[in-house]
């Protein structure tokens, strides 16, 4: 576990972040952040609300131009890369917004052909039409729900089908941005269940933005911290608790904190069962 800095990245590090500063204006939200990210895990990122989770993840996928400070996917860097450079990387990794961020006024298919259209402009209607299909049903949302628009969703399959535009492009590295926020507690459960199957499936590696604890015990491999303008700890639930930190005791073992220990001890119970 890292508690202040990180450990040189080794082969499989799939993102690796050393010394980055972001700041709007006169506001630093992050200084001095170091952050890895491992092949094949579910890192979680918890921190309090404005901590720079959404700006972290921006910073890392090249949306944010750091002031300073080093970001690499896939050991290139993200920021200041030309046209080409920049087109090879993103097509290695999908991304689901905060809020899903689905274009309204294009159907659920044509949402996840978005992507497809922009990097591979040649391909054939017909496949475009295939690989929308699967991507769609891969989310376990019905083959119906292709030709729907977003508004005749529920949120929960509004989520699903952001899910399966990130998917588009079959990447190896998933960016998902509060996807629980706003869903009810058995929809969380189910989305959160999608996610570990198809990390599983897919060999994904996923980096978790989320408040919600559940999903933290439930599918995160790892959790890291951010406070004070930095990643102050990474590392399992339990390697976290054992830390004497007074936002990371009372985020994790504060009310809301027991109750998610409660949910995911019950509900390993009932797999034993
Ligand atoms: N484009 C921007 N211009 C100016 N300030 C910004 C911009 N984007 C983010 N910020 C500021 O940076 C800080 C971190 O924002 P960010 O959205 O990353 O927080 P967060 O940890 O994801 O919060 P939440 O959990 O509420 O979603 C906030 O104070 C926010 O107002």
């Amino acid at each position: 576990m890292t508690q202040t800095g990180a450990p040189e990245p080794d082969g499989e590090t799939i993102i690796c972040v050393r010394g980055l500063k972001n700041a709007f204006g006169e506001q630093v939200v992050h200084d001095d952040l170091d952050l890895d990210v491992r092949r094949g895990e579910i890192l979680g990122v918890v921190g309090g609300s404005g901590t720079g989770k959404s700006v972290l993840m921006r910073s890392i996928i090249g949306l944010q131009p750091p002031v300073a400070g080093d970001v690499r996917v896939f050991g290139e860097p993200t920021a200041d890369r030309d046209e080409e450079d920049t087109i090879a990387i993103r097509k290695r990794w999908g991304v689901l917004f905060q809020g899903g961020a689905l274009f309204s006024t294009l159907t659920v298919a044509e949402n996840v052909q978005v992507p497809l259209k922009e990097f591979y402009p040649k391909l054939a209607p017909a496949l475009l039409d295939q690989i929308a299909n699967y991507k769609v049903v891969m989310t376990g949302l019905p083959a119906e729900a292709g030709p729907k628009y977003p508004s005749e969703l529920s949120g929960g399959m509004k989520k699903r089908a952001g899910l399966a535009r990130a998917l588009a492009l079959d990447p190896e590295l998933l960016f998902l941005d509060e996807p629980t926020a706003g869903l009810d507690p058995i929809g969380a459960a189910a989305f959160d269940e999608l996610t570990k199957s198809l990390q599983r499936s897919l060999g994904l590696t996923v980096f978790l933005i989320t408040h919600d604890l559940d999903t933290l015990h439930a599918i995160c491999d790892r959790v890291a911290v951010l406070a004070d303008k930095k990643v102050i700890a990474v590392g399992t639930i339990d390697e976290l608790l054992a830390l004497d930190h007074p936002w990371i005791q009372e985020y994790f073992n504060g009310p809301r904190g027991r109750a998610a220990v409660d949910s995911a001890d019950r509900h390993a119970a009932r797999e034993e069962a």
